[in-house]
């Protein structure tokens, strides 16, 4: 099995169909930003606060090289920025889980939680610049994924299924 790297703008679902994934197969999944976060023991938003986004991307830099060196079989659900690694396709299929912005935005909001989930997700606090920043990444994400999957309207388990068939395609 190859690893799947699961791509796409903040909110729109990768942490939620990863953990459906999981209960229907038998892959193993890691988030990019957990293991950031463990290593570095505080929170994206805290390290984006006290240490900078730079500092951020080139810990999403050194967990890149890792995942292509030590890690096969496992799905891995990644920050939405970890796209821009040069080596995405060493790593894995590439899989963009894509939804317009309005409907990504909807969702997080319609969440009990509603306002941590905004909270800490640093880039989402300006949701003018947020939106800028969807445009400017949508064709970047399309042109470096293998598979696109639409998530709008559909449960994070359909998402799931639908995924899992279009890599057994992709084989
Ligand atoms: N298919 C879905 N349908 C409805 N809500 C969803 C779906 N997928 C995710 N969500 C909700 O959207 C929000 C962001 O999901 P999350 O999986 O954390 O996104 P990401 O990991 O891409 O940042 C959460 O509140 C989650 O419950
Ligand atoms: O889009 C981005 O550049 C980021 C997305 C976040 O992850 P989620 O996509 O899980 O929110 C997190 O890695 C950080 O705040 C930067």
């Amino acid at each position: 099995m190859k690893n799947i790297i699961l791509v796409g703008f903040m909110g729109v679902g990768k942490g939620s169909v990863a953990r459906e994934v999981i209960k229907i197969s038998d892959y193993i999944s890691i988030d990019t930003d957990d293991l950031i976060e463990s290593m570095e023991n505080r929170s994206v938003k805290k390290i984006f606060e006290q240490s900078g986004e730079t500092y951020f991307r080139d810990l999403e830099k050194r967990v890149s090289l890792w995942l292509q060196n030590s890690v096969s079989n496992t799905l891995i659900s990644t920050g939405g920025g970890f796209y821009k690694q040069e080596n995405l396709k060493d790593i894995g299929i590439v899989v963009f889980l894509n939804s317009p912005f309005d409907k990504i935005l909807k969702r997080i909001k319609s969440h009990p939680n509603a306002p941590k989930k905004l909270k800490k997700r640093p880039l989402l606090n300006d949701l003018k610049k947020a939106k800028e920043l969807y445009k400017e990444r949508l064709p970047q994400y399309m042109a470096v994924a293998d598979i696109v999957i639409d998530v709008t309207d559909k449960s994070a388990l359909e998402c799931a299924k639908e995924l899992l068939e279009k890599v057994k395609e992709h084989a």
